[in-house]
């Protein structure tokens, strides 16, 4: 497929290329020598050339050489690799901290290096600024801190927020991840630790859809936290009280929007990492009143299903059979009950059944076991996926996993729980009974430790004409005789940043279900039929400009068959509604940045 090979790995051939592509743009700084060289967004390093030192006050202030950005790159990656036979041996925790501080050096000191080392090798870095490690980052964060990046505002600044957003250097923000840090990853209440995630989910943001670094803003808001080990690490760097609840919460969060709103309108707000509570209330609260989604709920929604529609194709299957499907979910939580929302409504949309009878398709399973309406205290949230246990055959409420699964034999079993080995060997291969040809199992929980199971044991005890996908990456599994087990990773980096950069150049001030589903149709539909059949339902990581590009305009294009959109720039939605699904593509990734050194021009 041409678009699969366009954004292919970084060859040499195409990296040569891109490092002799036309002179760039210049652009304005208002300081001079040395502020610049400790401006990550200016910095150059010694890639400064000579007649730059000069008009901007560098001569002297660095060493006479100039050295081009294709040799810093090399020196860079070199240095890398060092690191990587210098720690040989070391413990899997040693070595992906040390990657991971390398990566961070060079961000605080020159973003345009950085970014370009980052998209070249996205498939060998996302793993270090994004899951697994990243979480890693978030529970050493205290420990690891060098320099602040991104904002904070804490409980303590409440009635402050609006001056606040002033503080923030750069006059234009256009994409926001915000998180209270109360669920990071599957590693539960990491506090104002959490930063880590806002900061490689915006990393990816630039990788991926070329949101221009200047114009990110991670974002923690600190309420406290509940986590005793922290409140007692005398290292810990956020608020030493228990978490804000009820409205003192809500008004923190209703502060920091409209301080944001007040101060850039169009800015997109992502919600990430919030415990299941505020997740759903938030997004309830703000959808209809600010640009803004919940990452965890919508964003994991759309992967998750695009993974489901794959499996239908993997058994060779038409669409339609989406509602013969028996799919289990483990985790009722924010993103459990997220993919069960918009999953449930493209049963019903591709088969023409009712909600109803789309239903009856999922089974849902949390800490209690089988979620049932026989249950005392049935979560609000969960009820409406709750099944009657009269209609159930024998399985009875708070069922364990091995039940349902030796029970329904699904089609499916996926696990959005936070809880590691979950799916153990018992319940692996129950799936071998599965009524599928090829049973579909997705162990979505991040990081790598909180997989309900790993790639390896899926393969082995479920058998090797399973179609896997994990959260985090997994190697892909040997089988043996020349046979590979694939491993595709199913985590909501494939929509995000589409949802993202669509919604900006669309220019609407909202982001509807209608926008989200056409990101997950479009992802959905972005493999060929030969992949799928493979067993391979989301592209290679490599390829992810590529995705965005895609499933940004789709997003794009729904926003102005909404009536949405009201163009970006010089771009109106007069023009994007005479654009053809091409046009809009290209449209997407011509706005992607891409980091090369611009002139800087000094302006007072
Ligand atoms: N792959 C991806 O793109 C994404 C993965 N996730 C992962 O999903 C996990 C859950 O996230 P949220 O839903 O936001 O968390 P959550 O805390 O809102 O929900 C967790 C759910 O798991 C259930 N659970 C806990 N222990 C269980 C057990 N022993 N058996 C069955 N169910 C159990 C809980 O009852 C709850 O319903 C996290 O690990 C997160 O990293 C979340 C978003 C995206
Ligand atoms: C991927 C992601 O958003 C999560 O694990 O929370
Ligand atoms: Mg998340």
């Amino acid at each position: 497929m041409w678009k699969l090979a366009r954004f292919a790995a970084a060859s040499n051939i195409a990296r040569s290329r891109r490092f002799s592509a036309a002179i760039p743009g210049p652009c304005i700084v208002h300081k001079r020598g040395a502020d610049i060289l400790h401006d990550p967004w200016f910095n150059k390093d010694t890639g400064f050339p000579l007649t730059e030192r000069d008009r901007l006050g560098l001569r002297g202030l660095l060493p006479p050489r100039v050295i081009s950005f294709e040799q810093q790159y090399d020196r860079f990656m070199n240095s890398f690799r060092s690191l990587e036979n210098n720690t040989q041996g070391q413990s899997d925790k040693v070595v992906s901290l040390a990657k991971w501080r390398i990566l961070n050096r060079l961000h605080d000191r020159n973003e345009t290096l950085y970014y370009r080392v980052l998209i070249d090798n996205i498939k060998e870095f996302a793993p270090i600024i994004y899951t697994p490690t990243v979480g890693l980052v978030c529970q050493n964060y205290s420990g690891l801190f060098r320099r602040p990046r991104g904002m904070y505002f804490s409980a303590k600044d409440k009635g402050e927020m609006m001056s606040m957003i002033y503080n923030w250097p750069a006059h234009e923000v256009d994409m926001i991840v915000l998180t209270d840090g109360s669920r990071i990853l599957g590693l539960g209440d990491l506090g104002v630790q959490g930063i880590g995630i806002p900061i490689g989910k915006l990393d990816v943001y630039v990788a991926a859809a070329g949101i221009n670094p200047q114009r990110i803003l991670p974002v923690m808001l600190d309420v406290g936290t509940n986590n005793q080990k922290l409140l007692e690490d005398r290292l810990y760097l956020g608020l030493r009280q228990p978490r804000l609840e009820g409205e003192e919460y809500l008004s923190i969060v209703d502060e920091f929007m409209e301080a944001v709103h007040a101060r850039w309108p169009k800015a997109i707000v992502q919600f990430e990492d919030f415990q299941m509570k505020w997740a759903f209330e938030t997004l309830e609260r703000y959808q209809k009143r600010f640009c803004m989604f919940n990452d965890d709920i919508q964003g994991t929604a759309g992967v998750a299903l695009a993974g489901l529609l794959g499996t239908v194709r993997a058994q060779g299957r038409p669409l339609t059979d989406f509602v013969n499907q028996k799919i289990v979910v483990v985790g009722a939580g924010s993103a459990g009950l997220g993919v069960l929302k918009m999953a449930i409504k493209a049963v019903a949309k591709i088969s023409g059944c009712s909600d109803l009878a789309a239903k009856s398709l999922f089974y849902l399973i949390d800490k209690d076991g089988l979620v049932t309406t026989d249950r005392n205290n049935l979560d609000p949230a969960a009820a409406p996926f709750a099944k009657n246990p009269r209609e159930l055959e024998g399985l009875t409420e708070g069922a364990s996993i091995i039940e349902v699964v030796k029970k329904i034999k699904p089609h499916v079993l996926l696990g959005l729980s936070g809880v590691g080995g979950i799916f153990n060997d018992e319940v692996l291969k129950a799936m071998r009974e599965s009524v599928s040809t090829k049973p579909a199992i997705f162990a979505m929980s991040n990081p790598t430790m909180n997989a309900e199971c790993t790639a390896i044991d899926a393969f082995k005890h479920a058998g090797e004409n399973i179609v896997f996908a994990s959260g985090s990456p997994f190697e892909n599994v040997d089988l043996g005789n020349g046979k590979v087990g694939h491993v595709n990773q199913a985590n909501n980096m494939y929509l995000f940043p589409g949802i993202g950069l669509g919604t900006l150049l669309s220019g609407s001030h909202l982001i509807t279900d209608g926008m989200l589903q056409a990101a997950a149709e479009c992802l959905a539909s972005y493999m060929a039929e030969e992949d799928i059949s493979n067993g391979v339902l989301y592209p290679s990581v490599d390829s992810i400009r590529d995705v965005t590009a895609e499933v940004g305009a789709a997003v794009l294009r729904a926003a102005v068959e909404e009536e949405l959109a009201e163009g970006h720039g010089d771009v109106g939605p007069r023009e994007l509604s005479h654009m053809s699904k091409d046009e809009t593509v290209e449209y997407v990734r011509s706005n992607m940045w891409y980091p090369v050194y611009s002139p800087l021009v000094h302006e007072k």
